[in-house]
This record gives C-alpha cells, structure tokens and sequence, in this order.
C-alpha cells in the first residue's frame, strides 16, 4: 500500500497534502404519505411506483454526518469506515459501495478537468455519524442516514450537482433517502429508463407554500422490527395479487396528492394519505407469509384520528405508517388545540408531549375508553415536529482536527 502510494504521489506533494478535509451535514426525515413499496430493479433501487413524501423538521428528528477524507489516512485506515451512533458500521455492502463509487467517480471529473485541485476521490473515506432518534425502527433512519452521507460527501467533495441530481444516488443507498435531500414536499418519480438516471427526487412545493403542516409521531415501538422494508417489499412484488391492482391505483393517487398539496387542501391530502397508508398494510398483510407492521397500538391510532375528526365534524387529523407500528398523525397548526385537548388524557405524561394548549382536555369521549386505554398502554412517548427544510451544512464536526471521532 505505501509503496503504491509513492508510486502515485512524489515525496513533495505527500508532504503538502497532509490535511485533514471535513464536511458535516444534517439531513431529515422524511415520512410518506404516498408508499414506495416494491423494486423493479432491487440492483439500482428503481421502485415498482412513484411515492410522495412530507420532510420532517430536523429541530425535531435528523441525522448528523460528517465526512473527512486525508491521505494520512492511508497509513491509519486504508479502508473507508463509518462510526454510526458510536459503532462501526460496515461501508462493504453494495448500496454504500454504490454511493460512494458514484460520489469518488464526479470528484474524479472534477480533478481531471482542475489539475491542481487535491485528489481527494483518492483518500479514504472516514464517515461518523449520529441519529437523534432510535435507527432500524421504522423512523426512517435509513432515508436521513443515506441522504447526510450523499450531502456530507457531495459538500467535503465540492460537488456542483443538484440535489435531484444527488437524489439519483442516495436512492442507491436507501429508496426512500432520496426524498430527504430535498424540504417540503417531495415526490421520487419512479421514471422508466433501465438504467434509473430518470428515478428521482422532485420538489412538488417547498416548505414556504404550506408551512402550517403539522406531525405528531406516536412511537408504538422503539425495538427494531423483524422484516426489514428491503426485505418485506421483495416477497410483496413475489407473492401479492393485491400488489398488481396498488400499482396500477398509485399514478391517478399522486397527481391527486399533488393537487391537494398545490391548493392546500388538507381535505383531500387526509383522505389520499389514510388510504395510501391503508392500501400499503393492506398489500403487506397479502404478502405471503404476511406481513404485520401495525400492531393493537396502531390500530387504536387510527380509531382514536377516526373519534377525533367524528367529534370535529370535518377531517382535522390524517395517519400513515410506515413499515413499523408507529403512527405518524398529520394536521394543520390551527387544529392543534382540539387535537391536543382529544388525545391528552391518552397521552398524558408521555415523554414529548406537549401541554402548551388552551381548550380543557375532554378526552376521546364515552365509547373510547378502550382506544383511549390502548394509547395509554401502547403508546412510549410522542414526537411532535412539522414540515421542515432538506439538509443543512453545519460546522460541528464529529471528526476533529486529527481525523479523530470527538
Ligand atoms: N446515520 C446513518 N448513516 C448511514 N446509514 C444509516 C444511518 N442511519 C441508519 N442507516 C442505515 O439504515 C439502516 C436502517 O434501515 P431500515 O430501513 O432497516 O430502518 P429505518 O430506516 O429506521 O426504518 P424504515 O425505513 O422502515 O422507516 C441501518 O442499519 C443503517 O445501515
Ligand atoms: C414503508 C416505506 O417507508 C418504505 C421505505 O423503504 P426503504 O427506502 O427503507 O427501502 P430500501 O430502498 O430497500 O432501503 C415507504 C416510503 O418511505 O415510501
């Protein structure tokens, strides 16, 4: 290794070029409120339809990455490696080779057509990284993981590409990841070329245009699940009729979706949000074996959104779930106090729930009772966050000066 490295870099430039080059990110969430479920082609992640995705406020949920490469690194690690929340990670897999093959390959561009700039696609890579919330739960760690590792490299690499462009090669990482490079409202247009350059994130509004989106996230379950999205998603497109007749529902679904959202109108965006969620677990559970992502929590979740827009006379609150039980509960910053005052003798008491509200709490009502004990019992604690920005470059580093984690 040390002789190559002569080979490639006389004695002077080695000496030159002993620094150690940072860039650190923070990316979101991003939650579905129109489901990628399915491959046509597992190799390049190209999905089986479009999905349609709210990206969550990273004051509440993100990822943290920094990316360092330095040829000092050479004598050290050779290998690229990822610290994530604390441990090692293996960047061996093919979807992380695919990144970031795809990232050293527009940083080599680079380098030929500017001689002097530092061979940085050469160093290896040192990636940490952390999640303020619990990874493989069904939280879309996955989706913000991937997304601040593409920005963090694209950022350290100076990379002119766009983040649709840079989409192209997060959803190489993880599908989903590909919607949080950007903020708002995000769709991943399936697209229809083989080789997938067409299938990638678009912005269908930014934050701006309907900030008042609100997420209530009530984690049923921080444990990791049991059938992995890429897992579960392979045996669907297998063994599921029900999935033919979702496919073909899903292209009018999202020219919907994108209607609802450009004219604000949460009526519409509530109804096509429950039913994707609904179409989606529905699909899983004809997966054979089937497939259970939701459990008694989650269904009470649904009966309590249910009670609670029965007892407002219109719809103020809307669900989805992910591949997990955990419910993501969207509604519009004005309803909040009537949603918090329905759900706080539920929620009371939870770690995150807020009681900044002003309508007494009358709960769910006679005939909740068991809904309302369910949620006690089922529900661990609560997030509260709303329609947030794509990645952020920061300057806090978790790599310092030296190339070490902090
Ligand atoms: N910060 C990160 N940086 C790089 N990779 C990450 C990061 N966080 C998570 N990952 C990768 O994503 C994997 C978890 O993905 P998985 O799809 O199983 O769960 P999830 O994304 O939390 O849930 P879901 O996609 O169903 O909402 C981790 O094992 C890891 O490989
Ligand atoms: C249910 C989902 O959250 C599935 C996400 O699947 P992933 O993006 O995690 O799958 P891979 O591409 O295999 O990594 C729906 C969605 O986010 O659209």
């Amino acid at each position: 290794m040390f002789k190559r490295f002569h080979q490639l870099y006389p004695a002077d430039s080695m000496a030159s070029d002993q620094k150690i080059y940072r860039a650190s990110t923070t990316a979101p969430v991003n939650i579905a409120v129109i489901k990628y479920w399915g491959k046509r082609d597992p190799t390049l992640n190209l999905p089986t339809n479009s999905s349609l995705s709210v990206t969550l406020s990273q004051s509440d949920l993100r990822t943290h990455t920094t990316a360092s490469c330095s040829s000092t690194y050479r004598k050290e690690t050779p290998e690229d490696s990822l610290l994530l929340n604390g441990k090692l990670e293996p960047l061996t897999t093919p979807r992380s080779i695919a990144c970031l093959r795809s990232l050293r390959a527009l940083r080599s561009e680079l380098e030929s057509t500017n001689p002097s700039l530092p061979k940085l696609s050469t160093y290896p890579l040192r990636l940490a990284s952390s999640n303020n919330f619990p990874t493989a739960a069904g939280l879309a760690s996955s989706a913000a993981g991937f997304a601040a590792l593409v920005r963090a490299i694209a950022d350290l690499y100076e990379l002119p590409q766009s983040p649709t462009e840079l989409s192209l090669i997060a959803r190489q990482g993880s599908g989903s990841a590909c919607r949080s490079l950007l903020g708002g409202y995000v769709a991943w247009d399936k697209g229809s070329r083989d080789d997938g350059t067409d299938s990638c994130a678009r912005l269908v509004a930014p934050k701006s245009h309907w900030p008042e989106m609100r997420a209530l996230i009530l984690v049923a379950s921080a444990e990791q699940k049991s059938v992995s999205s890429t897992a579960g998603m392979q045996t669907t497109v297998k063994t599921s009729g029900l999935f033919r007749q979702r496919v073909e529902a899903v292209p009018q679904r999202m020219l919907e979706m994108e209607k609802a959202i450009r004219e604000k109108d949460f009526e519409a965006f509530a109804e096509i949000t429950r039913k994707e969620s609904n179409s989606f677990h529905a699909t899983c559970l004809d997966t054979d074996p089937p497939i259970f992502y939701m459990n008694e929590t989650s269904k009470m979740a649904i009966r309590a959104v249910e009670a609670i827009n029965k007892e407002a006379g219109r719809t103020v609150a809307t669900y989805t779930f992910d591949a997990g039980p955990n419910c993501v509960i969207y509604y519009l910053e004005k309803d909040w106090d009537f949603l918090a005052a329905k759900l706080d003798l539920a929620l009371d008491g939870k770690e995150g729930w807020s009681k900044e509200r002003t309508s007494d709490a009358g709960g769910l009502g006679v005939g909740n009772e068991r809904v309302e004990e369910g949620l006690k019992n089922g529900v661990s604690r609560v997030i509260m966050t709303s329609v947030g920005e794509g990645p952020i470059s920061v300057q806090d580093h978790l790599i310092d000066e030296h190339g070490k984690p902090v």
